[in-house]
């Protein structure tokens, strides 16, 4: 979900983050951002003597994060991203820069010198854009920003110090401590932007954003103090949509609130004790100077979640994006005529499409045309090569009206299926499977494959190709299927198993004649049927699914066929260990009934059972994680 305007802009656009940093991955994850997270390998040793402030020594070192990641996607994944975003975090005390601890002594002599007193954390953070437009050369658009954010601890006892210490929470931490976690407990206050400390300073990262995408005009007024935020093109205020085709509730609600600071400080009036946006008070050091009213962007953009998620569903069922991957664009009377759609009704399906970052909207001459950006030409056109209007189509017809019942599904822990579609079903949700009971014969070939294939092929468009890229033999990849039956499909060839995975993955008869490896579909049930030898077996959205003896049939089955060497692929959402983000997986565990979201080290430990050992975990932000492993 992006409903963030600013960080909307970069859709479609490759963005990788250079850190390994889990909390800024999360960051950037929660508020909506595609990226892919490639750490670097970047050595944090610049002498800091040569600074002359602290935020300087943190500003080059995210730049050159930044660059080392930039430069290595280029040359050795010969893939230039769009935008590298570095950051670096240090801590800094009596004019002495901390970074993480090397061991616990070191710990214990940062804590103890951050004891009873303020410090600063800084975060300096570099957006790099790669411009590869003018040939061979790649030309790098460097901006950089540090954010401070003042810290005081209590006086820390020794027992207190060691006690955390050994909890092993400071040791990937500047400074030794964890604001967002334990070491929440040492602090007295905190001025400035709380997610500065954890590692990123989102609020100051989507501004400046804002000032590269949306520059503001001379003459534009500064509206909102608070909401610092630009918010050009977006439905500012939760009424824009409400006022639209479905609601006609009449005049637009009352004024936003006030949102005047009462002469605060802008760090001072983001301090909170929260990482959540918005809707804490700011409040003084000791937690008590009043309430001010802030403007809740979150649960704003939650309430209008499903409406942005049905202008998109809409618009895909209407084929909008493909009418408007013309060229030139259409003006709404022509994609009315071929929609056929009313021509009011259409207009404010193509607004709220633009305010969304789907579409864009430009004058010609006299008229206004509409035409699809970059990302809704890549991903929303059906038939384009990463399409997911399949999902899309699932969503709309399948998850979302069984999604109207989920106080019933919650209450009960059982299927809506016969609430939604007048069918019962044992699952929750039912999966895939059942939509084709609810299509014509036509509609129904390739449609839930595709559904499925659309986001497994999602998978492919990443850097995670180099993952499998040394199974250079025979693949098998499992996915459920919309035949009952659960579908294996092989591919006998010595080629690249990535380039195999993507080609299926299109699964579209011209597309494979071109092809020039066998796909041997081969339908059955993997759960009783014996499975192809090959080298490479994928599992691709099917072990979350599954109840714990079903996933223990298939594991020693797949344990059984590999031979020492034989990989194994695991794709699925990986929730993180205390099962907090990302928030899609658990948005998909709502629908799932017998089977479980796990961490990527609950699959390991897993796979580890049937003799898989892990190989690699890669974290992609993209629909799924994987986690690669060989057998022993
Ligand atoms: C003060 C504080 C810091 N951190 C973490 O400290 C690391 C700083 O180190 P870095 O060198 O900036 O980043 P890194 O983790 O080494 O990653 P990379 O960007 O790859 O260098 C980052 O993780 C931050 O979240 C917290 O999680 N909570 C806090 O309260």
């Amino acid at each position: 979900m992006v409903l963030n305007p600013v960080i909307s802009k970069l859709g479609g656009k490759l963005v990788v983050l250079a850190s390994a940093s889990p909390r800024r991955r999360e960051i950037l994850t929660n508020v909506g951002l595609r990226f892919e997270v490639v750490p670097s390998w970047f050595k944090e040793t610049l002498d800091k003597s040569l600074f002359k402030a602290p935020y300087e020594y943190a500003v080059e070192t995210a730049k050159q994060k930044a660059l080392e990641v930039a430069r290595r996607m280029q040359f050795k994944h010969l893939k230039t991203p769009d935008i590298v975003i570095g950051a670096d975090t240090v801590v800094t005390v009596d004019g002495c820069i901390l970074e993480k601890p090397v061991d616990k002594q070191d710990a214990y002599r940062m804590l103890s010198r951050l004891s009873g007193k303020e410090h600063s954390v800084y975060t300096g953070v570099v957006i790099i854009h790669c411009n590869s437009e003018s040939g061979e050369e790649v030309e790098y658009d460097i901006v950089d920003f540090y954010e401070e954010t003042k810290v005081r601890f209590a006086e820390l006892s020794e027992e207190m110090l060691w006690e955390y210490i050994h909890s092993g929470e400071p040791m990937d931490k500047a400074g030794g401590y964890g604001i967002q976690a334990l070491g929440g407990m040492l602090v007295e206050y905190v001025h400035g932007d709380f997610l500065n400390v954890v590692g990123f300073p989102l609020n100051h990262f989507c501004k400046t954003l804002g000032e590269i995408y949306n520059p503001p005009s001379k003459n534009e007024v500064k509206r909102v103090k608070y909401d610092s935020i630009p918010s050009v093109e977006t439905f500012e205020s939760p009424g824009d949509l409400e006022n639209g085709l479905l609601a006609c509730e009449g005049e637009r609600e009352a004024e936003e609130p006030d949102q005047k600071d009462g002469g605060k400080s802008e760090n001072e009036s983001r301090s909170s004790a929260s990482p959540q946006w918005g809707s804490v008070a700011p409040t003084g050091a000791q937690g008590q100077t009043g309430w001010k009213p802030v403007f809740p962007h979150r649960i704003a953009n939650l309430l209008d979640g499903f409406k942005a998620s049905k202008v998109l569903f809409a618009a895909s069922k209407l084929k909008v994006f493909d009418l408007l991957s013309h060229p030139e664009g259409l003006r709404v009377a022509e994609v009315a005529e071929k929609i056929p759609a009313s021509v009011v009704g259409t207009e404010r399906l193509l607004d709220a499409a633009v305010s969304l970052g789907l579409l864009e909207k430009s004058r010609q001459g006299d008229s206004v045309v509409f035409k699809n950006t970059e990302e809704a030409s890549r991903y929303l056109v059906s038939t384009s090569e990463y399409s997911l209007h399949g999902y899309i189509m699932h969503c709309n017809d399948h998850v979302w009206p069984l999604f109207g019942h989920l106080e019933h599904a919650i209450r009960e822990g059982t299927s809506q299926n016969e609430r939604a579609f007048g069918k019962k079903s044992d699952r929750l949700f039912e999966r895939v499977a059942d939509i084709t009971n609810l299509l014509s014969k036509q509609q129904r070939k390739g449609r839930c494959s595709k559904a499925m294939w659309s986001i497994c092929s999602t998978l492919c468009s990443t850097q995670e190709g180099t993952l499998i890229a040394r199974f250079r033999a025979a693949c098998t990849v499992i996915v459920p299927s919309c035949k009952r039956k659960p579908r294996l499909s092989r591919c006998n060839s010595a080629r690249n198993a990535m380039q195999t995975f993507e080609k299926i993955s299109q699964r579209k008869k011209p597309y494979m004649s071109q092809v020039d490896f066998d796909v041997n579909v081969i339908t059955g049930d993997f759960f009783k049927d014996d499975l192809p030898k090959a080298d490479l077996y994928i599992l691709a959205r099917i072990l979350h699914d599954l109840p714990e003896e079903k996933i223990h049939i298939l594991l020693s089955k797949l344990s059984k066929m590999c031979t020492p060497g034989c990989g194994l692929l695991v794709a699925e959402i990986f929730l993180d260990e205390e099962r907090k983000v990302p928030c899609r997986a658990l948005l998909q565990a709502l629908g799932m009934c017998e089977g479980s979201q796990r961490s990527a080290p609950d699959y390991s430990q897993l796979l580890k059972t049937y003799g898989f050992t892990e190989v690699h975990v890669k974290h992609t932000g993209n629909f799924l994680d994987a986690i690669l492993c060989v057998k022993q």
